[in-house]
C-alpha cells in the first residue's frame, strides 16, 4: 500500500525510505534512516527520474506501475548512478524493456560497467531538452556534485529542478514529503549538513560552479534524490548550499579530543571553559574515540574555530585523531581557525604530528600549541590560556 505524493497534477514523488541500513555508504551512520527518492512524470510521454536502492523496497516497481496505470515507461532519466540510485534500473528494465535511458556519455560508461552495453540509450549533451508534452525538460551538467557523471534537470514548464544528491539530506520522511509539512529544526538542518559535509563537501567547489550555473533559472520546486522535496521554499535549500560549499562557518568552537588516560581530555574541558570565559557561547566538546567522524565532520564544517588535542601514541598522534586530520585534509574544509593541544610524557608525538597537519591544511593557527608532559596542572596551563583567548579574539560573538 503506497501513499501518492502529488508534486503536481502529473508529478508524483515515487520514492521510499530505509531505515533498517546503518551505515549509507557502509560508513555514515544513519539514525534516522534515509530516504531515496525518484519522482515520476504522467504526461503524454511518461518518465521515471531516477530508482532506488536493490531491493530497499520490493514493491517499488508495483507502485511505479500502479501510478503509470495503463501508460507506458517512455524514459527512464538517470542524474546520478551510485547504487542507491541505480539499483533499481535492471529490474525496471525487465519489467519495462522497451524504455529508454537516457543520460550523458558519462552516465553511460558507468551504467555499462554495472549492467554491460544495453539497448535504448539516449545521449543528452549539456543543454539539450526533451518535450514530453506540458512538461519541457531541460538537461544541465553538474558533474562532480558528487560523481563525474553528476546532472540535473530543469523543467522549464513548471520551475522543477531534479538536483541528483544536491540538496539532499540524511533521515528518513517522517511522514512529511514537502518542506511544508515538517518544521525545518536545527535537528533537520544538522541532518542535511551532515549528508552535505560527509558526501557532498569536498566537491564544494563544483556545487559553486552548479549553483552559478542554475542562477538564472527561475526554480519553484526541488527534487533530490534523498530527503524533504523544496516545493514551498527552495531559496532556503538554496543559501544553505550558498553558505556550506563556500565554507561560511557559525561563530563557534568544536573541540576534538584523543585521550587514553584523561589528560587530554581535561586539557579539551580547561580550554572550552576558558574560550567560554571569553564569550563563545557556541562550543561543542567531543571524544574522538567516542563520537563518530561523520558528527566531527559535520560540527567542523559549522564552526569558525576547531580545537584539536591528541595525547602522544607511539610517536604519533592518537590512531582515530589521525583518521580524523586526514578525512579533513582529504575534503580540504576551508577557512577555519586552529587551536592544538596534547599530553604526553617522552618525548611526545601527538602535537608534534598535529602540527604537520596544520601545515598541510593551512588553517590559521590562533595561539602556539599546548602541549603538557604529564598531567595537567594550574602552573602548566599557559599555553591553554593563550590558545582560548587566541580562538575567542578571531570570533565576534
Ligand atoms: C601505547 C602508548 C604509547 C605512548 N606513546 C608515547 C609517545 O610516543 N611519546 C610520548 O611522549 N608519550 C607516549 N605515551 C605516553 C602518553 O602520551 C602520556 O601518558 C599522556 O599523558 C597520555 O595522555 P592521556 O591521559 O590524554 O591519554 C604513550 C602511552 C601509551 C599508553
Amino acid at each position: 500500500m503506497y501513499c501518492n505524493q502529488q508534486i503536481t497534477d502529473t508529478l508524483f514523488w515515487t520514492g521510499v525510505n530505509d531505515r533498517r541500513k546503518q551505515l549509507f555508504e557502509n560508513l555514515w551512520p544513519l539514525p534516522g534512516g534515509v530516504s531515496y527518492n525518484s519522482f515520476l512524470i504522467r504526461d503524454q510521454k511518461c518518465a521515471l527520474m531516477d530508482t532506488v536502492e536493490a531491493g530497499s523496497d520490493r514493491g517499488y516497481l508495483d507502485w511505479i506501475g500502479s501510478v503509470l496505470g495503463d501508460r507506458p515507461l517512455d524514459y527512464l532519466i538517470i542524474h546520478h548512478m551510485e547504487l542507491d540510485h541505480s539499483g533499481e534500473i535492471e529490474n525496471l528494465l525487465q519489467r519495462y524493456p522497451d524504455v529508454k535511458i537516457v543520460g550523458n556519455i558519462k552516465t553511460f560508461k558507468v551504467l555499462c560497467g554495472y549492467l554491460g552495453q544495453l539497448p535504448n540509450l539516449v545521449e543528452v549533451k549539456d543543454g539539450d531538452t526533451l518535450d514530453l508534452g506540458h512538461h519541457r525538460l531541460k538537461f544541465i551538467f553538474t558533474p562532480w556534485v558528487h560523481w563525474p557523471e553528476t546532472m540535473m534537470t530543469y523543467d522549464q514548464t513548471d520551475g522543477i529542478l531534479f538536483t541528483g544528491d544536491a540538496f539532499g539530506s540524511f533521515g528518513a520522511l517522517d511522514g512529511g514529503v514537502f518542506d511544508d509539512q515538517v518544521v525545518f529544526s536545527e535537528h533537520l538542518e544538522a541532518e542535511m549538513r551532515r549528508y552535505y559535509s560527509n558526501i557532498v563537501g569536498k566537491y564544494s567547489n563544483m556545487v559553486q560552479k552548479a549553483l552559478a550555473k542554475l542562477s538564472g533559472e527561475n526554480i519553484r520546486t526541488i527534487c533530490p534524490l534523498h530527503g524533504l522535496v523544496w516545493r514551498s521554499n527552495p531559496g532556503k535549500a538554496i543559501e544553505l548550499y550558498q553558505r556550506w560549499s563556500s565554507y561560511e562557518a557559525e561563530d563557534g568552537v568544536v573541540v576534538v579530543y584523543a585521550s587514553m588516560y584523561g589528560n587530554t581530555a581535561k586539557m579539551a574541558d580547561y580550554i572550552a571553559h576558558k574560550i567560554a570565559d571569553a564569550g563563545v557561547k557556541q562550543i561543542r566538546v567531543h571524544d574522538v574515540s567516542k563520537t563518530h567522524i561523520s558528527y566531527l565532520i559535520n560540527d567542523i564544517w559549522r564552526f569558525k574555530g576547531v580545537v584539536l588535542g591528541s595525547c602522544a601514541y607511539n610517536t604519533q598522534m592518537f590512531p582515530l585523531m589521525e583518521s580524523l586530520t586526514r578525512e579533513l585534509v582529504h575534503i580540504g574544509v576551508k577557512n577555519r581557525y586552529l587551536g592544538l593541544f596534547g599530553s604526553y610524557s617522552w618525548n611526545g608525538g601527538g602535537v608534534k604530528n598535529l602540527k604537520l597537519f596544520a601545515d598541510e591544511i593551512g588553517w590559521e593557527q590562533v595561539a602556539e600549541p599546548a602541549e603538557i608532559m604529564g598531567r595537567p596542572a594550574c602552573d602548566k596551563y599557559a599555553a591553554c590560556d593563550a590558545l582560548a583567548a587566541g580562538m575567542a579574539g578571531k570570533l565576534q560573538h
